[in-house]
């Protein structure tokens, strides 16, 4: 039996507050509760403690995107409450290796997010290599702002490389489907859940389309 699809929010907010009221609204209907990388560096890990210690049955993701110094900033992330977090892919091997290393002792996982990245298909691979646990084939918020931007190009790399991935880049109700067909684990939303007017029916319409 094919494996069910999960759902993550990815919270973009710059207060703990609103990220605990958004998180409890959606947590019925998604897996993982992403800190988004604004929220940390607007907070700090104490927002990662905060939102792990209301949802303790969610799988807790801090977007650190980690760029150096990977077994540092994993380290502070797990002990703060994090069940995952992510690396860049533009960062050398030996900074995802680092965090993997991290993850290992504290039985945790790191995610790589290939943001930026040219050959996703290609980085998705090694990474899988290095030890993450999947990898995020993503177009940022600025990536999304630009004419004629689409999804098709993430798809197309999560198809072609073979190995676990989550789709990022304004992923919603409508093409949830889209990203399920093409072989994703993880579907991640963040405005199309955050800007809905009922944040709750919108995360079940996004459940009810991976289903
Ligand atoms: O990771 C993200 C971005 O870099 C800002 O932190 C977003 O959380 C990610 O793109 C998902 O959000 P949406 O694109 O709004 O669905």
């Amino acid at each position: 039996m094919q494996t069910p699809m999960k759902i993550q929010f990815a919270m973009d907010t710059l207060t703990t507050a609103q990220a605990l009221e958004w998180a409890a609204a959606a947590a019925p209907h998604v897996d993982i509760l992403e800190l988004g990388t604004p929220l940390i560096k607007s907070e700090g890990l104490a927002a990662v403690t905060a939102v792990k210690a209301a949802h303790p049955d969610k799988i807790i993701l801090a977007d650190l995107k980690t760029m150096d110094a990977g077994g540092l900033e994993a380290e502070i992330a797990f002990d703060a409450g994090a069940d995952l977090v992510t690396v860049l892919g533009t960062a050398d091997d030996s900074t995802i290796a680092g965090a993997v290393e991290t993850a290992t002792r504290h039985g945790k996982g790191v995610v790589v997010d290939l943001i930026g990245v040219e050959d996703k298909a290609l980085r998705a691979q090694q990474a899988v290599e290095l030890g993450a646990e999947f990898v995020e084939m993503h177009a940022g918020l600025d990536e999304q702002a630009q004419e004629g931007y689409s999804l098709d190009g993430l798809l197309t790399a999560g198809r072609s490389a073979g190995v676990p991935f989550s789709v990022a880049g304004g992923v919603s109700s409508t093409t949830a489907g889209d990203v399920k067909a093409a072989g994703a684990q993880i579907a991640v939303a963040g405005g199309a859940l955050y800007s809905a007017e009922d944040i709750g029916s919108a995360a079940e319409e996004l459940r009810a389309a991976v289903a």
